[in-house]
């Protein structure tokens, strides 16, 4: 909590966390950064893919979490790669490793190391705020801009510059776990992995023939077996293992009376993985999704209600852009170590060029 602050949109409740979690989502889903992010996740795909060699294994979750962390650090302050994201990026991780550490803050303990880091990092987004407010432009190229914009008396220049690094938690890590999964149940299903490939391979054919580049709208309409896996990955893949809730007063629910001041932990896998919702719930089957409704309480990777994840549209684009590189780019050869490998938690492949003809 010490290491939130207490103004974070993931701890605040009432009017300023819907205020703030409005101002993000109208952001997310607007013209600007739909058109913006698509080109620059691109970009920064081809980058990354552009350095992976066929004679040694690419660690997937490390480039992906490289990948995702420059893509929302442009939408929220935009920055580019360089001297100063690099900085952003040591003082994050000093920062992360203090969330789940002993509660004990004095030089040498690591919540010490990671408040003095985010203390760095809060510093570097308040010299970009102040380099804003001195030109005054009035547009919303980021989400720093549609929080400035707002003329809330409670969003402090201190409030929008904390909030803008505890929103890399829930983006830097969870975007990067969903494309590693993909690949890892991808690799295990053949089938799917083939379909995935047909339907990446016949839009670029096409976009190329067109000379058109891809927009937001061809990653997330066009590719819908690509959707599906997606969503197939986030139903068993359950990046977020629930939500945490606080009964403001007696609640029934189902016949179970839970007391005013309560906590209760809703538990996504037991409902994702429950076998009378879903057949063969521990099958990867993208294929269920095309007969089945997604918005239903019975699917709720990104939560719901008022805190219902902002971000969900952006980590779905990320990786459907993400998937279509990997697999109009190369062809895998499989997974050499499981998704827990002690050595680096993260998924190894060995990788060799597609040639397209
Ligand atoms: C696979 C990727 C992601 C998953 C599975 C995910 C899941 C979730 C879930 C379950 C919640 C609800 C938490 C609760 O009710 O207490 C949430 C909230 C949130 N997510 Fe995501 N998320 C993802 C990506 C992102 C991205 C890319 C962003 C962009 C910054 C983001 C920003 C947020 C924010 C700001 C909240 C808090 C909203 C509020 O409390 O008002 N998430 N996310």
């Amino acid at each position: 909590m010490e290491l939130m602050g207490k103004s974070s949109i993931l701890v605040i409740n009432g009017s300023l966390q819907r205020r703030i979690h409005g101002l993000i989502g109208s952001f997310f889903n607007s013209a600007t950064l739909k058109s913006q992010i698509t080109a620059e996740m691109e970009r920064y795909v081809r980058e990354s893919m552009g350095r992976w060699r066929e004679d040694s294994p690419i660690y997937i979750q490390d480039e992906a979490k490289n990948i995702a962390f420059q893509v929302l650090v442009k939408a929220l302050i935009s920055l580019d790669p360089g001297i100063e994201m690099e900085l952003l990026k040591k003082y994050f991780q000093e920062f992360i490793a203090g969330l789940m550490s002993i509660p004990l803050n004095f030089p040498g303990t690591q919540l010490y190391r990671s408040l003095q880091a985010k203390r760095k990092m809060v510093k570097i987004i308040d010299g970009i705020i102040q380099e804003k407010r001195g030109c005054n432009e009035g547009t919303t190229k980021d989400v720093v801009d549609a929080l400035l914009n707002d003329k809330n008396e409670q969003l402090t220049d201190e409030l929008i510059a904390e909030n803008m690094v505890d929103l890399m938690i829930p983006g830097e890590d969870s975007v990067p776990l969903l494309m590693t999964l993909a690949i890892k149940y991808l690799s295990d299903c053949p089938a799917a992995l083939t379909q995935l490939t047909e339907e990446n391979i016949k839009l670029k054919k096409l976009k190329d023939i067109l000379k058109e580049p891809f927009s937001w709208n061809d990653y997330v309409s066009s590719l819908p077996f690509t959707q599906t896996v997606i969503t197939e990955t986030l139903r068993m893949g359950n990046i977020i293992t629930g939500v945490m809730r606080k009964a403001m007063k007696d609640v029934e629910i189902k016949g179970h009376l839970i007391p005013k001041g309560w906590c209760v932990f809703a538990y996504f896998r037991s409902v994702h993985l429950d076998d009378k919702l879903y057949d063969v719930p521990y099958q990867f089957n993208p294929w269920r999704w095309q007969e089945k409704e997604i918005n239903n309480g019975n699917f709720t990777p990104f939560g719901g209600g008022q805190r219902l994840c902002p971000g969900l549209d952006l980590a779905r684009l990320e990786t459907s852009i993400f998937l279509h590189h990997f697999v109009t780019k190369f062809r895998t050869f499989g997974l050499i170590f499981g998704i827990l490998s002690s050595e680096t938690s993260s998924t190894r492949v060995r990788i060799s060029a597609r040639i397209m003809v």
